[in-house]
């Protein structure tokens, strides 16, 4: 299968406001700019320094529009998670560093008083910001994974003397290697993923159908993916026919992202609805189930898109292998069971677009599967049999 992940728009990276300001006088508003993680020493124009962008695309428009939203707030970054225009834990994870490193600039413009008072201030305040990025979404452990890296990094600097300003370089690189660290990761979540399925079409002679719930696919990282990771490192060694996708009420993560970006990949895709997934299996027609994750306690339990926990109970009725994969960055060993695991509540809308008068909607948006229903988590580590 030839695979065409250059088609693949990349989820989030950082550019120099002034990119703007030059696409603009030559009339190019969609210009990339410096493509996202190595955008060079800062410009400074006439004495302003440059203030980074957070460009993300909004995928609250796929799969009609393929847009971006560009911002130097950080607030805006968190309404983005907030409204899903950005979503997918390590996706997230990348955005809440982001986040932090443009509060850190709009802190730093701010300045204080005194520059012996400056420091000081600023770690507080960036601290009062991350704590409302950490609080945008919370199941995801990665968000906080991610504001936590760049609170280190900032302390780090501080602690080493740099100034405010600095501080949120220190950041702005930080939010690039996060971006490449990630794919990176990513690619070996889908090595360590295919090994697994390569015996599994060996027996069966031939490429194998695999179904996957919600979208864990380039556009829920910062590329590549990590249960398509799997499907695109597997698709790349011809151990893959078809992927199924299901629809993923009430939000359509599958509908709406995960057809589109298999298809602009290359890898075949049929989309079924949610209650469909048990036809397909008692009819033999699904050879494994790849999902991905977005806390994984440390028993081996795993939080993942709700509707989850169903396509895992139909997979081991029907003797079909489930196989979540994340990064290590998605296991929190500070809860020992899924248990412990926070479930995000999301608004009745998504369900019910219209209300109906007496009736209540009850929308969450995870639900745990256990360790037991669980073939193998794959990271980039390796594969853990978290069942046996
Ligand atoms: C690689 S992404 C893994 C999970 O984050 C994904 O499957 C999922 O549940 C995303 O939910 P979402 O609500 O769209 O952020």
């Amino acid at each position: 299968m030839n695979l065409h992940l250059e088609n693949l728009p990349r989820t989030i990276s950082v550019h120099w406001a002034v990119d703007n300001l030059a696409d603009a006088a030559n009339g190019d508003a969609a210009r990339a700019g410096c493509g996202g993680v190595s955008c060079g020493d800062a410009v400074v124009d006439a004495g302003v320094p440059a203030v980074p962008q957070v460009a993300m695309i909004d995928q609250r428009a796929l799969p009609s529009e393929l847009v971006e939203i560009r911002t130097s707030d950080w607030r805006q970054v968190v309404d983005a998670v907030k409204t899903l225009a950005v979503r997918g834990a390590p996706a997230i994870g990348v955005a809440g560093a982001a986040a932090v490193m443009l509060a850190a600039y709009e802190l730093a413009e701010r300045g204080a008083p005194a520059a012996s008072t400056a420091a000081a201030l600023f770690a507080v305040r960036l601290r009062e910001a991350a704590r409302v990025i950490a609080e945008a979404r919370p199941t995801a452990v990665n968000l906080s994974w991610g504001v936590n890296r760049a609170i280190q990094v900032a302390a780090g600097a501080l602690k080493a003397g740099k100034t405010p300003r600095q501080t949120a370089e220190a950041l702005r690189e930080l939010t690039g290697d996060l971006i490449v660290e990630d794919e990176a990761i990513n690619r070996a979540v889908g090595a360590h993923g295919a090994a697994p399925l390569a015996p599994i079409a060996a027996a069966k002679e031939r490429p194998l159908t695999i179904l996957t719930h919600c979208n864990a696919g380039s556009l829920a990282t910062a590329f590549y993916g990590t249960a398509l990771g799997v499907v695109y490192a597997a698709a790349e060694q011809g151990l893959v026919e078809r992927v199924y996708a299901d629809e993923t009420r009430p939000v359509g993560q599958g509908a709406r992202l995960t057809v589109w970006e298999l298809s602009r990949a290359g890898v075949p895709a049929t989309l079924i609805c949610d209650n469909m997934a048990a036809s397909l299996m008692a009819a033999g027609r699904i050879d494994a189930v790849v999902v991905g994750a977005d806390r994984i306690a440390a028993n081996g339990d795993a939080a993942n898109k709700i509707g989850t926990l169903g396509v895992a109970v139909l997979a081991h009725h029907f003797g079909v292998p489930f196989y979540v994969a994340a990064p290590e960055s998605t296991r929190d060993n500070a809860c020992a069971t899924g248990a412990d695991i926070p479930i995000e509540e999301r608004d009745a809308a998504e369900v019910l677009a219209h209300p109906i008068e007496g009736v209540e909607v009850f929308n969450p948006a995870f639900d745990v599967t256990p360790a037991a229903l669980i073939t193998a988590i794959i990271t980039e580590k390796g594969v853990w049999h978290p069942g046996s």
